[in-house]
């Protein structure tokens, strides 16, 4: 049976832009993975490891037939096919696919933890979200709509 997915996605190397349009394109090619809706593209400020370049990051709705492992190894799968180099952990990357939500399950389990643990204080997720899905409960954490007049906005600029 189909359920419901949110994946994030940024890129801070390359053809950011270009990056992400060719991770949606081989994600919708994904057996069991139908893109429903993809939100606008951001520029956003580096969180985290703050010296690093600029991201561009967006999210996109997904329904799928897929495991929630299986849709995380599919998003794998993407990063790798388009060169992503495990360096720095925090480090720049050609593409970040992140699975930040399926089917409003909380699940935590080795190397599997949803809603993403950090989703929940992240502009450059909540802001692309809420394009998609403001009424959003985000399981344990709250509504998507009440997330995001918590976390400042500030570098998180329509692209
Ligand atoms: N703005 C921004 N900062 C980030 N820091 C990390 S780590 N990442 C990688 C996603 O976990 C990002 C990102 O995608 N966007």
């Amino acid at each position: 049976m189909e359920v419901i997915a949110y994946i994030g996605l940024g890129s801070n190397m390359g053809g950011k832009k270009a990056n992400l349009k060719a991770a949606l394109e081989l994600l919708g090619r994904v057996p069991g993975v139908k893109i429903l809706r993809v939100a606008p593209f951001y520029r956003t400020e580096p969180v985290g490891y703050t010296d690093q370049d600029w991201f561009v990051n967006t999210v996109a709705e997904v329904e799928t037939t897929l495991s929630p492992r299986e849709l995380l190894a599919a998003c794998l799968e993407v990063e790798n096919r388009l060169g992503r180099v495990r360096g720095v952990r925090w480090g720049p990357r050609v593409i970040d696919l992140d699975l930040l939500l399926y089917n409003g399950e909380v699940i935590d389990e080795p190397a599997l933890v949803v809603p993403h643990p950090r989703m929940h204080e992240r502009a450059f997720v909540l802001v692309p979200l809420a394009d998609l899905a403001p009424d959003l409960v985000i399981p344990g954490r709250g509504g998507v709509r009440e997330l995001l007049a918590g976390v400042d906005r500030q570098g998180v600029e329509q692209l």
